[in-house]
This record gives C-alpha cells, structure tokens and sequence, in this order.
C-alpha cells in the first residue's frame, strides 16, 4: 500500500503538531551507491517523505544548482532503471516515502506500464511530473492510480482559480503549491500576497498543502509553513549533501518541529 505509505506519515506529522518537511534530492549525485545513505539521514534528521528526482538532460523547471546535480548524476551513467533497482534492493530497509520527481520523457522512454509497474514495486509511493498538465494527463492518472502510486500536482501562482481548484481535487497525496515564478532555486523573498495563495489553497485541497521553490533558510521555513502544512526543499538541500554540510539540513528539517 504505497500510496497510503505517503498519506500515513504526512496525517502523522500533522498530528504530531509538525509541519510536513519534504527534501529534495538528486538520485545518483554523488554516486547511486551513495542513495540508500542520503535517504537514511534525512529519515533520521526528521524528514516526512523524500521528493526523489532522476537525472534528465533537458530539465525545464530546474534552476542551476538542480540542473548542475542532474549533470553530475548523468555524467556517472546514472539511469532511471538503475534507480529503481537501487529502491527496490533497499525497500525494506527504509520506512520514509520517496515521491519521484522526474520529467515525463524518461516515463515514456522507460515504457508507462512497465515502469509504474517497477515503481510500485520498487516501493515508490508518488509521482510529480512537472510537464504533464491536468489538461493532457488523459488515462495516465488512472493509470498511476491503478499501481497504488500518487499523482502529486503542481499549484502555480499564475493559475486562474477555477484551475486551482480543479487541481486541487485531482491532486493525491498531497498539493505541491509552487511558490515563485520561474525554475527552481534559492529566493530572497516572495511576493506580497504568497500568505493568502497558500491560505486559498488550503480553503480549496483535500490534500495537505506543501509549499515548494525558493525555500532556503529556517526563518522561510517557518514562514511559508506558517499558511500551509509544510514545505519543499531542493536547491538548498542539494547543494549541502553535495558539498557535505549536513549541519545546514538538519537546521532547516528542525524549523519544521513543534
Ligand atoms: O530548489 P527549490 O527552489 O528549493 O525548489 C524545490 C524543487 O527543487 C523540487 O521540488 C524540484 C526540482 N525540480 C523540479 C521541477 C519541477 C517542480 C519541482 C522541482
């Protein structure tokens, strides 16, 4: 039950008084041998579900630092099936969710059958998939569903509300609410009105609500978790696995605690 892996640990974190902290993390930087490790201490440092991203070579959303990890990893050959064997050799040392975060090509690449089918199996729990609308998802979601995996969505500031809301309640697992304009990376500040989007959201999801993008420092963190269930690192958190500051995470993951 991969999907109700996801929702169990995030109602849990809620219930604890917490907020929801999801790290994000390049699969293969540094080496896949490295994967199952990075996994283990951000579990330990209190994270609630891992965002998962594979390696792809031509990232739209990603800023730099996202990018520069995701040549790092495709430099040491690294592939979504080797992934995938990694999680799968590892699924019963691990109890922490892993969403994946990939673009839509290496899915269709991989064959969508087969490779939902060695996502569930390899214990995944959720997909985000950053260039597939709701307007062209046609029968992928029911197909995500039918391999017990969540079909995370994408909030954006730009969207209209009745899209919002339409995305709110497709969304599974829970509702990425992108907080910035632009790709991904470290921000000095957001725009005025950022309280009231993730405040609207919440009136609107089901699901908890997960703010991600431009998070980089503690006091953002409490910030955005302040209108909403939690947040998304990834730039930030790359960046310090990458150049061995570990410290740095688990400052941010501590943010979260009640
Ligand atoms: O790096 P940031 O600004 O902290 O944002 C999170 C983000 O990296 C992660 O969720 C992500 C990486 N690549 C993406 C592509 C689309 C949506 C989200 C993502």
């Amino acid at each position: 039950m991969t999907v109700n892996k996801l929702e169990t640990a995030l109602e849990q974190t809620l219930a604890n008084g917490d907020k929801i902290f999801i790290p994000y993390i390049m699969a293969g930087d540094g080496g896949l041998d490295k994967l199952p490790e990075q996994i283990q201490f951000l579990a330990e440092a209190g994270a609630t579900a891992i965002e998962l991203g594979i390696p792809f070579s031509d990232p739209v959303a990603d800023g730099p630092v996202i990018q520069a990890a995701g040549i790092r990893a495709l430099s040491l050959g690294v592939s979504l099936r080797a992934i995938l064997e990694v999680l799968k050799a590892t699924k019963g040392e691990r109890s922490i969710p892993i969403v994946l975060m990939t673009y839509f090509n290496p899915i269709y690449a991989y064959g969508l059958e087969q490779c939902l089918a060695d996502c569930a199996e390899a214990g995944v729990s959720g997909l985000i998939i950053p260039d597939l609308p709701i307007e062209e998802e046609g029968e992928i979601p029911e197909l995500i569903a039918d391999h017990d995996l969540a079909l995370i969505r994408l909030a954006t500031l730009t969207s209209p509300r009745e899209r919002l809301t339409k995305i709110a309640t497709k969304t599974r697992g829970f509702l990425y609410a992108v907080t910035v304009t632009g790709t991904t990376g470290e921000r000095n500040e957001y725009i005025d009105s950022i309280g009231d989007y993730l405040s609207n959201l919440k009136q609107v999801s089901p699901k908890p609500v997960v703010a991600g993008f431009g998070v980089s420092t503690p006091e953002q963190v409490k910030q955005l978790s302040s209108y909403c269930d939690g947040v998304i690192v990834g730039s930030k958190i790359v960046k310090s696995l990458h150049e061995g500051n570990r410290d740095t995470i688990e400052e941010l993951i501590l943010a979260t605690k009640s």
